[in-house]
């Protein structure tokens, strides 16, 4: 048994990051364990055949669907997790996103807490993460206290055509709030220089807020908190009555290790907290740990999740394309009473990107025209929790058994949005795009995860307590994508922040 920590933090995510940077100035002793190394800065990362057609910073892998079909997640593990590469669209969910909300699919359950309770952590975590935006344009905007403190990033000439046009047809565009370290005002006082390569990439010159540069640094800067990379959390252990964890068993260069702590917090991202859960099994706890509910791993939770990409006769030379979305469906549309979804701009597509698609498109029109032609979107609908869509291991082997539902909403959204970019003449050819993506299983982009051990008042249809604690660990947190109840259907990773923040302060008084 190597040594004692007050806490230990598995995970640097969106969740694991935001935990550490929190906790870090307690003074109390820290330990963050990272299977994944600092993700390299090198021309790569702003190389699209490497990124996207080689996924060069995606995990080999392999995983598995329901029916024993391989999967190459669309995922990586590295100090960051998949803030790396994210596109930094922070939303805050809508405040009836907390609550009972009946779908075309079926309904999407109220969370025990409310907007009102992670209200002031949206606030801090839009601080900490640099968010540029401006408030009052969105029409499903929650109430906040005060604007952004970031401007918002500023449209590009295409980009201001579009929101026009949206405009004269009664739409409400509105700028993507963004977590990017971007000075349009003094450029050289600017980390982020405004290039091509920012949604999906990971960033080299560090103008991106993900949780490394954001959390993780600044929190090694402290002497109580140790950061353990290459550092694979394969089991953890608990004591004879099951109610602690008294080991966190660690391969490092492919030796184990266990290390202990008063606190241990499982921040692995929402399909590999349980996969940790899962394979946790002791004689207490012999469906894997916290899981005598048998909901550990349940309730999987993804998005439904597309990219457009319009391609019209006018030019479209905008470099940092992603800065306006709409949600003027969120909630449905005239005659379809039923949330659909959200719409944003992607980052500029190439022909690297496109090529992965290039099938589709029109005869004759060569890839590299096409993209100088296009304007490239990205389309959120909820998925909704299902007790069928669950993480488990079959094997040892992770295996995502998951089927779509709610699939409604989203196909209204895509052909809505296919229409208004008709109408916006934005989409002469209209061509469908399986970005991020090698392969086109659909199951295999899980950017989105959220859901596997989700939070409530119940422990039998609940994992984890109102603080993220596990109902029957007393030291267990989990603290990722993993507590959400449902999906909204805007991007997660705010709401991650923003609880990881409400978390830590708790840990804080406990501490
Ligand atoms: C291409 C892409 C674009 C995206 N764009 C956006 C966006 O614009 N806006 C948005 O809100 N979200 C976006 N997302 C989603 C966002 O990245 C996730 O919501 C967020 O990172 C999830 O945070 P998390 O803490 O739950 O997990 P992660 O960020 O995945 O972190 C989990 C961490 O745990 C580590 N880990 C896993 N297992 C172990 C183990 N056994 N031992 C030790 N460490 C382990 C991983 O290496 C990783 O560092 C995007 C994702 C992708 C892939």
């Amino acid at each position: 048994m190597s040594e004692h920590y007050d806490i230990i933090i598995v995970g640097t995510g969106a969740g694991g990051g935001t935990l550490a940077h929190r906790l870090a100035p307690s003074g109390k002793k820290i330990l963050v364990l990272e299977r994944g190394e600092f993700l390299p800065r090198e021309k790569a990362n702003w190389d699209a055949v490497e990124v996207f057609q080689k996924e060069r910073y995606h995990t080999d892998e392999i995983w598995q669907d329901k029916d024993r079909r391989v999967l190459h997640p669309g995922t990586g593990y590295n100090v960051g997790g998949n803030t790396k590469v994210y596109g930094g669209a922070l939303f805050r969910l809508r405040e009836r996103d907390f609550e009972q909300i009946t779908h075309h699919g079926g309904i999407s359950p109220e969370w025990p807490l409310k907007y009102r309770d992670f209200e002031p952590y949206y606030d801090q975590a839009e601080q900490l993460y640099q968010v540029h935006g401006q408030q009052g344009l969105d029409p499903t905007e929650p109430a906040r206290k005060a604007d952004y403190t970031f401007p918002p990033i500023s449209h590009e000439p295409r980009i201001q055509d579009i929101h026009y046009r949206l405009a004269d047809k009664g739409l409400n565009p509105f700028y993507l709030p963004l977590a990017i370290r971007l000075n349009e005002v003094n450029q050289l006082m600017s980390d982020c220089i405004r290039c091509n390569t920012c949604d999906g990439f990971p960033c080299m010159v560090k103008g991106k807020s993900d949780s490394d540069i954001t959390c993780i640094q600044p929190a090694m800067n402290a002497d109580n908190l140790t950061l353990l990379t290459g550092a694979m959390v394969r089991r953890l252990k608990t004591s004879a009555s099951g109610k602690e964890v008294t080991g966190v068993e660690v391969e490092i260069e492919g030796e184990l290790e266990t290390f202990s702590a008063n606190i241990v917090v499982v921040a692995c991202g929402a399909i590999n907290s349980a996969v940790l859960l899962l394979r946790s099994q002791t004689d207490q706890h012999p469906n894997g740990l916290a899981n005598g509910s048998d909901q550990v791993g349940r309730n999987f939770m993804k998005h439904q999740n597309g990219a457009i990409v319009g391609i019209s006769r006018k030019p479209n030379p905008s470099v940092f394309q992603k800065t306006l979305a709409i949600n003027d469906y969120y909630w449905g549309e005239e005659g379809f009473d039923y949330p659909m979804g959200h719409v944003q701009l992607l980052g500029k597509v190439n022909k690297d990107m496109m090529v992965l698609d290039a099938p589709k498109l029109s005869p004759g029109m060569a890839l590299d025209e096409a993209a100088k032609h296009s304007v490239d979107w990205w389309l959120t609908a909820e998925d909704l929790p299902e007790a069928t869509n669950r993480v488990r291991l079959q094997d040892d082997k992770i295996t995502l058994e998951y089927t779509d539902n709610n699939t409604e909403a989203f196909n209204r959204l895509s052909n809505r949005w296919t229409h208004v970019l008709k109408s916006i003449e934005c989409g002469d050819t209209i061509m469908p795009c399986s970005l991020y993506f090698r392969k086109r299983i659909p199951l295999q982009g899980v950017a989105h995860q959220v859901g596997t051990c989700r939070f409530g008042t119940d422990p039998k249809t609940s994992v984890l307590d109102l603080n993220c604690r596990a109902h029957e660990v007393d030291n267990l947190y989990v603290v990722d994508g993993s507590f959400f109840p449902s999906s909204g259907a805007v991007n997660p990773s705010l709401t991650i922040m923003a609880n990881a923040m409400r978390v830590g302060d708790h840990l804080l008084k406990k501490l």
